[in-house]
């Protein structure tokens, strides 16, 4: 079995709207793999018929060597999911709720262990429902992670979370990357994509647009460097020599100095317009970017 997830061809419509138009995925075993894309993409659905929990129109489909159209119980034991919000346990303290959990597993994690590597020590007697937003989503993380799951699903894992709740929770997914989780992230975070993903996916229209490593999508790292500085600025392929030129001309310091090449945002913000529609529709063999095949 060479991929944790293969989907050849993936489509959904629902009624006029077609949500995943020929998605095509592979993504391998310990691999920490980020799907990107504008509200409306087609993500959550791609990522639900992944997961077993919503049926596709065609294609195929294959997860940990199953078919998640039909899943068996021993399939969804190896599975975990972080799903966008999930809030039916509001009575039970956080405690009594990972416990709970773990009691459906053959080998869970201990639940007192991971509290403290989501940060919900200090919450640990506090019932759900009077918990931050961003508390909760630590609860939903940890319950996702509590069954050593092999294939982990995190839809917007951090939205809610603070600046250094963001920063434990990477830390967290890094570990379990390091155990050999195999993780699909969606994220509009491109900062979390950047830091946690070995490759991303960009959707548009419910299609692959561009797919690489985070660093290099898009032709990133050779674009040309834009070197600016208080009385100009230039693209260069060589930015090292156009600095020593400046700091020649400017005998020393240059004034305001700044070398930038195109952040992931930059990319993503160019495929995802490139992608997009023009004024009156799209031909199907419009959307063309990259290396979906
Ligand atoms: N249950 C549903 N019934 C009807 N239309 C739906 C349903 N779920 C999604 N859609 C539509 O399908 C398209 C894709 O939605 P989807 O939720 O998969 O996108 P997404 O990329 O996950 O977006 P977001 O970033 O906002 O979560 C959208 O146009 C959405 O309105």
């Amino acid at each position: 079995m060479k991929h944790a997830i293969r989907v050849r061809g993936l489509t959904k419509r629902y009624g006029e709207v077609q949500a995943v138009a020929g998605l095509d995925l592979d993504i391998e075993h310990g691999e920490v793999f980020a799907v990107l894309g504008p509200n409306g993409a087609g993500k959550s659905t791609t990522v639900e018929i992944l997961e077993g929990y919503r049926k596709r129109d065609a294609g195929e489909v294959t997860v940990l060597g199953q078919d998640p159209a039909r899943p068996t119980r021993e399939w969804r034991s190896r599975i975990g999911i972080v799903l966008q919000t999930a809030d039916d346990r509001a009575e039970l303290t956080v405690r009594e709720t990972l416990r709970h959990f773990a009691a459906y597993y053959a080998d869970p994690r201990d639940p007192d262990e991971l509290m403290e590597q989501v940060g919900l020590t200090e919450s640990a007697g506090k019932r759900i429902r009077q918990l931050s937003g961003g508390q909760r989503r630590r609860v939903d993380v940890a319950l996702g992670v509590i069954g050593r799951p092999e294939l982990l699903f995190l839809d917007e894992p951090t939205t809610g979370f603070d600046p250094e709740a963001r920063r434990r929770f990477w830390e967290l997914i890094e570990g379990l990357a390091h155990d050999g989780t195999t993780i699909v992230l969606t994220t509009h975070y491109l900062e979390e994509a950047e830091r946690l993903a070995d490759r991303v996916a960009v959707v548009a229209r419910g299609r692959v647009v561009a797919e690489g490593d985070p660093a290099t999508l898009g032709g990133r790292a050779s674009a040309k460097a834009r070197v600016s500085w208080s009385d100009g600025e230039l693209e260069t392929d060589n930015p090292t020599a156009a600095v020593l030129e400046l700091s020649r001309r400017y005998d020393g310091e240059i004034p305001a100095l700044s070398v930038a090449r195109p952040t992931l945002e930059d990319v993503y913000l160019r495929l995802i317009d490139s992608a997009d529609p023009p004024a009156g529709g799209v031909p199907e063999t419009a959307v063309t970017i990259g290396s979906a095949s």
